[in-house]
């Protein structure tokens, strides 16, 4: 047990919607087993192995280079774009390996969407943003209300109602974040993976953006990568620690991770001795 001073490391104030999480029984939707990946020669992920649960919030914390990307892009097969990725062992999505055969990437990422680092709509109108999706599976009918639902789920639809047909690189950073969640929304997703899709913008967007992570949590499951410790605190039901190596060295409630970690390398980083 690792010996620590104060009675918690990082303060974990729980929140409404995460408490009625809470009570909701683990269920599993992403398995990785035995999980290495390499780029070339150089090993970016080494022996990963976790559950992620359904309908929770999982964060990924951990040292620049660690893998986390690298584990977040894996779930969705991203990594297969890029030449020199190999992945080794499996990774199941609600029990079927991403990496089968049989698996279609581009329908795998619309059951399991994505929001980047920085804001990244495309050179259209927010509907067509939107509706992107939709229209690239030739889905034709019902698409201004799942455009609507989709904006209102991702706590925008208030701002931007009047003004549809406008560019979506007229709307703010923070905007055009809840923009690009509305559009991972619109196909109708069942994980929404998130690479510290916060951290280039200012408090105030970055605070929106936490609090609609916990209502998208009701419905999809997110997995979020941060260097923001006191973000994963305040967001995440489960934390995931991944140091130098790819290793991921610790995977616990939030709590537990932030008050209580097991390994002494774990309370290091949390408590900013490295990293
Ligand atoms: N496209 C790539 N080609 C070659 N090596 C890569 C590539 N992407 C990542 N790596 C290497 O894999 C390791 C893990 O990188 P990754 O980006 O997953 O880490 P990270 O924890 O997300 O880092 P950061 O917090 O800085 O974003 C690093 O050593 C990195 O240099």
């Amino acid at each position: 047990m690792a010996q620590h001073e104060s009675d918690s490391l990082i303060t974990t104030e729980v929140s409404a919607a995460e408490t009625a999480r809470s009570e909701i029984p683990d269920e599993t939707v992403l398995r990785a087993e035995e999980l290495d990946v390499y780029y070339g020669e150089e090993q970016a992920l080494d022996d990963v192995t976790i559950e992620i649960p359904d309908r929770k919030v999982t964060a990924i914390i951990g040292p620049s280079g660690c893998g986390k990307s690298t584990f977040l892009r894996c779930i969705n097969r991203m990594n297969d774009q890029i030449p020199s990725c190999r992945v080794d062992g499996s990774l199941a999505f609600q029990g079927k390996d991403v990496y089968d055969e049989d698996v279609d990437p581009v329908a795998l990422r619309r059951k399991i969407g994505m929001v980047f680092q920085k804001p990244n709509p495309f050179p259209k109108s927010i509907r067509d943003n939107v509706a992107y999706g939709l229209t690239v599976q030739g889905k034709t009918e019902n698409v201004d209300e799942r455009v609507e639902e989709s904006l209102r789920a991702a706590a925008l639809w208030d701002e931007v109602n009047d003004q549809l047909d406008s560019s979506g690189l007229d709307l703010s950073g923070g905007q055009q974040q809840r923009l690009c969640i509305a559009r991972a929304i619109a196909p109708d997703p069942e994980v929404i993976l998130m690479d510290e899709p916060t951290s280039a913008l200012d408090p105030v967007a970055a605070s929106k953006i936490e609090d609609l992570i916990a209502d998208l949590a009701e419905e999809y499951t997110v997995v979020i990568v941060t260097h923001n410790m006191q973000q994963a605190a305040r967001i995440s039901d489960k934390t995931a620690v991944f140091l130098t190596g790819g290793n991921l060295v610790e995977y616990d409630d939030t709590a537990t991770i932030f008050e209580d970690p097991e390994h002494d390398r774990v309370e290091d980083y949390i408590t900013g001795k490295f990293g």
